[in-house]
């Protein structure tokens, strides 16, 4: 079964990927695509104005949103989903908890999946920690994130969500973002870098280190077309299920 999307962003860096990944499959078909400056045709697609959400999904009777843009915007626009009963997929970072809580509410009209990487090999670098980090008791951890010039949140939305995952395994730590001055580590604590470079799609690297050893766990994102991929899996696979909160790893298991 073909699966009607929307596509929020459109001119944005994610928005053309998500429009030229829809373009190459057979199980999506884009039938909206918005923006806040109308008037563009990206990957063949006529963008139009994101003012106009509400009605253009009446018309146009999406099943599901997929959503790369900015945490005001991807609230507002998950409302409308509300609103409309159109499913919501979201990748946009930088929510806040007041976004989530706002996010989670929409979740009890319509589907919603969000994820703040949606990578497979960030899925598999998750479990890894989660593994590593009980297994290497005691040891110092080093979380280092790096991205393209143009990204505004900082640390990444990956970074924050990998650090939740040492939380949980580990009980929750003070987190040190950068480092400068007289700053020597303290007992527990897990330092936070943030790099902005070039084009770079995103890398996240997790160090542990201690007992005369260390062990570094690293994910590269080639481009960011392997996140557009895993958001349309994501949006195939929410189509047409229950209004609720679901997770990227339930699309992968
Ligand atoms: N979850 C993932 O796998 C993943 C991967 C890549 C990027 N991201 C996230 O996606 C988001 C977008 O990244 P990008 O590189 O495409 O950014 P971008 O700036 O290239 O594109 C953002 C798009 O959203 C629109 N937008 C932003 N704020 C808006 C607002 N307040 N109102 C209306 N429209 C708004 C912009 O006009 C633009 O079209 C970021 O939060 C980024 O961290 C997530
Ligand atoms: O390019 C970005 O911006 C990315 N944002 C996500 C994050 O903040 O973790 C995912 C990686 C790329």
């Amino acid at each position: 079964m073909t699966v009607r999307v929307a596509v929020t962003g459109a001119t944005g860096r994610m928005g053309g990927e998500v429009l030229a990944a829809a373009a190459d499959r057979d199980d999506v078909d884009v039938v909206l695509a918005v923006s806040r400056s109308a008037g563009e045709t990206v990957e063949g697609v006529a963008v139009e104005a994101a003012a106009d959400l509400p009605e253009l999904l009446a018309e146009r009777d999406p099943d599901v949103l997929v959503d790369f843009t900015g945490p005001e915007s991807c609230i507002e626009y998950a409302a409308a989903c509300a609103e409309a009963g159109v499913a919501v997929v979201s990748g946009t970072t930088g929510l806040g908890d007041d976004g989530f809580d706002a996010l989670r509410e929409v979740a009890a009209d319509v589907p919603v999946l969000y994820a703040s990487n949606f990578s497979r090999g960030i899925a598999a670098l998750r479990r890894a920690v989660r593994e590593a980090v009980p297994a290497l008791d005691g040891y110092d951890i080093e979380l280092t994130e790096t991205h393209h010039n143009a990204k505004r949140d900082a640390p990444s939305g990956t970074a924050l969500t990998i650090l939740e995952d040492i939380d949980d395994v580990r009980g929750a730590a003070e987190r040190v973002h950068g480092r400068e001055g007289e700053a020597p580590r303290t007992e527990g604590e897990v330092g936070v870098h943030a790099r902005r470079a070039g084009d770079i799609a995103g890398e996240h690297e997790v160090l542990l280190a201690g007992n005369h050893e260390s062990l570094s766990l690293t994910h590269r994102a080639g481009s960011r077309g392997v996140f557009a991929a895993g958001a349309l899996d994501a949006a195939a696979w929410l189509s047409g299920r229950d209004a609720g909160w679901y997770d990227f790893t339930e699309v992968l298991e």
